[in-house]
């Protein structure tokens, strides 16, 4: 579930209020994701539009930081006016993006179509490889950088706070994690292309018709990193079985081609690529790791598996880049 605050819609139709959206009609609790809680809310029609919308309606939690919702508002208007498929902020009558309701930062957001697969053929990997191109291509002159906080600096911090906890999750972890973290300090490539990047390109967070991407969500990782990091990010996310025990190498070489038509990756991206693939690999194993450990296991949320990040690590630990890209 991704229902952490709980807001009566009485409260949604006056925050509502605000905007030329319409009246409330209906609001309904989103039970995917794990960050944020967030509503769909049908509307009777905003002025220019009386047959009836859909917005989302988005309550931040703990992992997004209220200042760095501009950058995230400012990158869509930028990303969208360049013809990427991203849901805008929407504005209050006063020209506000940014409101609070029950408590939280909230956002009125526009709906996008489509849903999200969960078991992707290489004709979708493709089309993933393709909008993550194209977004990297769109993203070229914008001019804010935001840091990644989850980048190799934030790898160890976040592994010196799970500790020897790691061990509860799969005996000898911590030790594992110890060593890949000083592989990947003696290999990270420096002198690679830097983007503003999604970082978190998963198969939940694109939005699909039959083979056809209708949207990219949740940007709320999005920042200025190495580009084609977040070719790794979306690889490890969309070329193994969920549980990370089967690797999938055609929709591997879609999604590589998708993005080599879109977009292109240079040769020192290509070699650096299983390096930069066990970096993606590592940083979804700690975040899963710390939530993990962090949450009851009777809490409502789903703590999703470390371990699945664990055998994809393994598996990029013994890949080359023609076996990863397909080529
Ligand atoms: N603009 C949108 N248009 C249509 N549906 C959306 C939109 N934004 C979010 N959703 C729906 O809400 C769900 C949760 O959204 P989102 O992925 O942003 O949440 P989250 O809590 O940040 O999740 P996570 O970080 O775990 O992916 C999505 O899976 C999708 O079904
Ligand atoms: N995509 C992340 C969770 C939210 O960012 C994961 O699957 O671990």
């Amino acid at each position: 579930m991704a229902v952490y605050t709980h807001v009566p819609a009485e409260d949604i139709d006056v925050f509502l209020a605000r905007y030329d959206a319409g009246r409330l009609v209906s609001a309904k609790g989103i039970a995917e994701g794990v960050e944020n809680s967030n509503y769909l809310l049908e509307t009777t029609g905003s002025s220019d539009n009386d047959e009836g919308q859909r917005f989302i309606l988005t309550l931040y939690e703990k992992r997004v930081d209220e200042e760095d919702l501009p950058f995230f508002m400012d990158l869509l208007d930028h990303l969208g006016a360049r013809g990427c498929r991203v849901p805008r902020f929407i504005a209050d009558r006063e020209g506000r993006r940014l409101q609070h309701l029950a408590g939280r930062p909230a956002c009125l957001i526009e709906f996008l179509t489509g849903i999200s697969v969960t078991e992707p053929t290489a004709a979708q990997a493709h089309a993933a490889g393709m909008a993550l191109g194209e977004l990297h291509k769109a993203a070229q002159g914008f001019a804010q950088q935001r840091p990644n906080r989850l980048d190799k600096a934030g790898w160890h911090a976040l592994a010196a706070r799970c500790g020897s906890d790691l061990d509860q999750i799969e005996p000898g972890l911590a030790g594992r994690v110890r060593d890949e973290l000083a592989w990947l300090d003696a290999h990270w490539p420096s002198d690679l292309p830097q983007s503003v990047i999604h970082a978190d390109l998963f198969p939940d967070n694109v939005l699909m018709l039959g083979d056809h991407v209708t949207g990219l969500i949740d940007f709320y990782f999005s920042c200025t990193d190495i580009r084609a990091y977040d070719l790794a990010v979306t690889h490890s996310a969309w070329c193994f079985s969920n549980d990370g025990a089967s690797w999938f190498g055609d929709r591997a070489a879609a999604l590589g081609n998708g993005y080599s038509e879109a977009h292109g990756l240079t040769q020192a991206e290509r070699d650096a690529f299983p390096t930069l693939c066990r970096g993606a690999a590592l940083r979804f194993l700690l975040t899963r790791a710390y939530d993990w450990i962090n949450t009851p296991a009777d809490a409502l949320v789903t703590r999703k598996d470390p371990t699945a990040y664990l055998r994809r690590l393994d598996f990029y630990t013994h890949a080359d880049a023609a076996e990863l890209l397909g080529a």
